[in-house]
């Protein structure tokens, strides 16, 4: 078990699907540590605390707030809020899709209540957008079909500015992060105990605004299917001891002559994460040209699949990248050689090696391993899962919807491999179902990582961490949030030559960061025996 299902750092977050989520609450409310009543008060009074925060006005006085209550219990969490806001000295007009005869016990104690200080109003038509905040109680985890216009529009008119949603903006499917009909957007989005899948993936980001996730004090967790990373996985900082051959051997194939760019691309990205040794494989037309542009990395001359054959024969190289620039002539050649050696030899596959098994994946699946990283994008993704990419591209009929997660899932247990699906929410997914998500999204944004050649860097972070010893999945996860950090990092104008070149610096950091918790650490055992 690696570090990460063991809980053991803080390298992720646990993200908690809505059944997930249900299942914790419903194990602490049958334990009796905390009753359904209770985690519903938690629940408010945590969004009134977020609002207390970020509507600092609101303690001086004279502040208007619309809550709009849906049927379920996150109405209940609305009638929790209307009420704190209220004993906050707020002017609260609250208004209930439905009526109250048919809602849950805990949200119809709640409605109760309110009713000793305020109205139920029915659902308007429209609202005149003047309130100083509207909170957006009406659907959250139990969204399970496409919210209607009616449900929508009273907040149509209102500034994101103004809403805050409470577990989730209504319409948001908080599995997947896809819009189910249409959806609220808001500037604040308070959850509750874990965030959710939603809440960085696909349309999620763009209808959350900022998302405070708050401790309702539940203990319990999930089954850690599913992981947001947030620091590297497996090691990138080199120990003190080791040796070059101690860290590895790449081997990149490249593309012939005018096509070695992508290959150099990633063989750099190989040897700045830290490879040992990377070296290019090129047919001899390509020889001199790619001599010219490489110091660092070596070359050696790869024609066909017999000299590449008998390259292999070192078996001091351990990763191998294809793909890049390749051409998919070359690349149904050279993969099956490639993939010979089974799990002895870390094997990553981007671009035209992906793009060649099109008319044949299954061929590809058959021989892949577990020690295998495919890396597509959306085009190359539909290319070999065209099934689930399919079903990813059709609206949603009802909640919980499809998400990337679970295509990411399915694509991974069908070739028997870790899948990494590109994108601002890019997914890393393993055979056995564990999912880690890297969000490039809120204050992890880099739009300007959306240039030619990123894709091929990263390809080479990941096949260096393989060399390095990473398996495949913690080593895609690694690579994908170092990618992101390199992007932050060098910040807009980033071109794909730039990411090898910010990876010093976001190491650096890291190392000055472990340094200041190993001095941390060796502070309290000095401690001890003084005291
Ligand atoms: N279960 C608990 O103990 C807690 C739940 N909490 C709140 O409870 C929420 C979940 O409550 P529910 O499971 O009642 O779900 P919701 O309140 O999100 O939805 C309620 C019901 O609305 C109906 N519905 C779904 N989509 C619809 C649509 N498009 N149009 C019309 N009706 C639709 C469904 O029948 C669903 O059961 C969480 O999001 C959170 O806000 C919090 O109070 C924390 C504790
Ligand atoms: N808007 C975006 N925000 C963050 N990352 C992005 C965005 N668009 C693309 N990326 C990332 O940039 C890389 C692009 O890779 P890819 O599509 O293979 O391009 P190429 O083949 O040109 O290198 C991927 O790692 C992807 O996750
Ligand atoms: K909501």
């Amino acid at each position: 078990m690696s570090e990460i299902e063991s809980g053991a750092m803080k390298k992720a977050t646990e993200l908690l699907t809505a059944a997930e989520m249900r299942a914790i609450e419903t194990a602490a409310m049958d334990s009796g540590a905390v009753s359904g009543i209770e985690l519903m008060e938690r629940a408010g009074a945590a969004v009134v605390a977020a609002v207390e925060e970020g509507w600092p006005q609101l303690a001086r006085g004279a502040f208007r707030v619309v809550v709009l209550c849906g049927p379920g219990n996150n109405g209940g969490d609305g009638f929790v809020i209307a009420r704190l806001l209220r004993e906050r000295g707020c002017e609260v007009e609250l208004y209930l899709l439905g009526e109250a005869v048919g809602l849950p016990r805990d949200a119809q104690a709640n409605c109760d209540r309110w009713r000793e200080m305020g109205a139920v109003q029915p659902w308007p038509a429209k609202l005149d957008g003047q309130a100083d905040l509207y909170v957006d109680a009406v659907f959250g985890a139990g969204l399970s079909r496409p919210v209607g216009e009616r449900v929508v529009a009273p907040l149509a008119g209102v500034p994101p500015e103004r809403i805050v949603a409470v577990d989730a903006p209504t319409g948001l499917c908080m599995d997947s992060g896809r819009v189910l009909g249409s959806a609220v957007s808001a500037a604040v989005t308070v959850t509750f105990h874990a965030p959710r899948p939603g809440h960085y993936l696909a349309d999620g980001p763009a209808h959350c605004g900022r998302v405070i996730c708050s401790s309702i004090g539940l203990r319990g967790e999930g089954p850690r299917r599913a992981v947001r990373v947030d620091a590297p996985l497996v090691p990138v900082l080199k120990s003190a001891d080791g040796h070059k051959y101690s860290h590895g051997h790449a081997l990149v194939l490249s593309g012939g002559s005018g096509r070695t760019g992508a290959a150099r691309l990633t063989a750099r990205g190989a040897l700045r994460i830290g490879a040992g040794l990377v070296t290019l494989g090129v047919p001899g037309a390509a020889q001199l040209e790619v001599a010219a542009q490489s110091t660092g990395v070596m070359l050696t001359r790869v024609d066909g699949p017999e000299a590449f054959s008998k390259v292999l024969e070192d078996e001091r190289i351990n990763a191998l990248c294809l793909g890049p620039g390749l051409g998919r002539d070359r690349a149904r050649s050279l993969v099956p050689v490639a993939l010979e050696a089974g799990t002895r030899r870390a094997v990553v596959l981007d671009a035209d090696a992906l793009s060649a098994f099109a008319d044949a994946p299954d061929a590809l699946f058959a021989r892949l391993h577990p020690g295998c990283v495919l890396t597509p994008h959306g085009g190359e993704f539909a290319r070999l899962f065209p099934d689930p990419a399919k079903q990813l591209a059709e609206e949603p009929a009802r909640g919980p919807a499809l998400s990337r997660l679970d295509v990411a899932r399915a694509a991974a247990e069908r070739a028997g491999c870790t899948v990494l699906l590109k994108g601002p929410d890019t997914v890393i997914a393993r055979p056995d179902g564990m999912c880690a998500v890297n969000a490039a999204r809120y204050a992890r944004s880099v739009p300007w990582l959306a240039t030619a050649g990123a894709g091929d860097v990263l390809a080479g972070f990941i096949a260096g961490l393989m060399a390095r010893g990473a398996d495949a999945f913690g080593a895609a996860a690694t690579a994908a949030w170092l990618h992101v950090e390199c992007a932050l990092q060098f910040g807009p104008g980033l071109i794909a030559e730039d990411l090898p070149e910010s990876l010093p610096a976001v190491l650096r950091q890291l190392d000055q960061a472990a340094g200041r918790i190993r001095a941390g650490s060796a502070a309290e055992e000095s401690s001890t025996p003084l005291q």
